[in-house]
Parts: structure tokens; C-alpha cells; sequence
């Protein structure tokens, strides 16, 4: 896309380079936060998992409080908007959360399928066949 596609014809060269340059560093930031993204996620699935395995609720609530509070006040020394903070954390929380439900559906499904075959009847025409 050409960057001065939206700049009204008047515009001048300064004008056009800035805005590249501002635009540049935006992209650098944006691809920050979608690795800082995945790294998180990729944190969260293990607690996901952990979670799952010991048989413990997907959202903690208490837990959540404290990490609102704590980015509320970060927001503020950083001059970002305390509510627009609170709703970006609420976001990735909700999608978490989801993953989560997902991860303790899907082991809870393979323990209930595992259960099932081990408390299944002999079956004479397919024999059971040692692991
Ligand atoms: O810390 C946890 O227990 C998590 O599951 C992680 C996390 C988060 O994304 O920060 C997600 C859900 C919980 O409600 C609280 C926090």
C-alpha cells in the first residue's frame, strides 16, 4: 500500500516521511505485542493444562481482581486509559478462560472414552490387544 494513499495531494515530502517512520515503529510495536501474545498463551496453556489435570476451576476470580487492580495502576503511571486496560486484560482473560474449558473438555472427554473401553465387555470378535 502506498504510504501517502490517504494524505491529501498538498502534502509534503516531510509530512510523508514522518509518517513512515511513525508507521514503522508502530508495525515493530505491534509485532512485540503479538509475540509478547503468544508467549503468554503459551504460559497459560500449561496452567491450562495443570488446571485440567488436577481437577481445578478454569477462571479464579480473586485472581483476576488482583491482576486488574495491578494493571489499573501500571495504566496510570503510563498515562494509558486505567479502563481501556482493564477491558484488554478482561479480553484475553475471557479467551483463556475458553481455552482452558476447552482443554479440561477435551481430557475429561479422553479419560470418560479411556473408561468406557476398559469398562466394556470382552468382546469375543475383537479381542482386546495388550498396549
Ligand atoms: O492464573 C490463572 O489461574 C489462570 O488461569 C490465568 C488467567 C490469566 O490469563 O491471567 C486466566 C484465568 C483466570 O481466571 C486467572 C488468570
Amino acid at each position: 500500500m502506498a504510504v501517502n494513499e490517504e494524505l491529501p495531494a498538498d502534502a509534503g515530502q516531510d509530512a510523508i516521511n514522518e509518517l513512515q517512520s511513525i508507521r514503522q515503529s508502530i508495525d515493530n510495536i505491534d509485532a512485540a505485542l503479538i509475540h509478547l501474545l503468544a508467549e503468554r498463551f503459551k504460559f497459560t496453556q500449561s496452567v491450562g493444562r495443570l488446571k485440567a489435570e488436577h481437577g481445578l476451576p478454569p477462571a479464579d476470580p480473586a485472581r483476576e481482581f488482583l491482576q486488574i487492580q495491578r494493571l489499573r495502576g501500571l495504566a496510570e503511571d503510563a498515562r494509558l486509559d486505567p479502563a481501556f486496560a482493564e477491558k484488554f486484560l478482561n479480553f484475553i482473560i475471557a479467551e483463556v478462560i475458553h481455552h482452558h474449558e476447552k482443554i479440561a473438555g477435551d481430557s475429561s472427554g479422553g479419560a470418560r472414552a479411556a473408561g468406557a473401553a476398559a469398562s466394556r465387555p470382552a468382546d469375543p470378535a475383537h479381542p482386546a490387544t495388550s498396549p
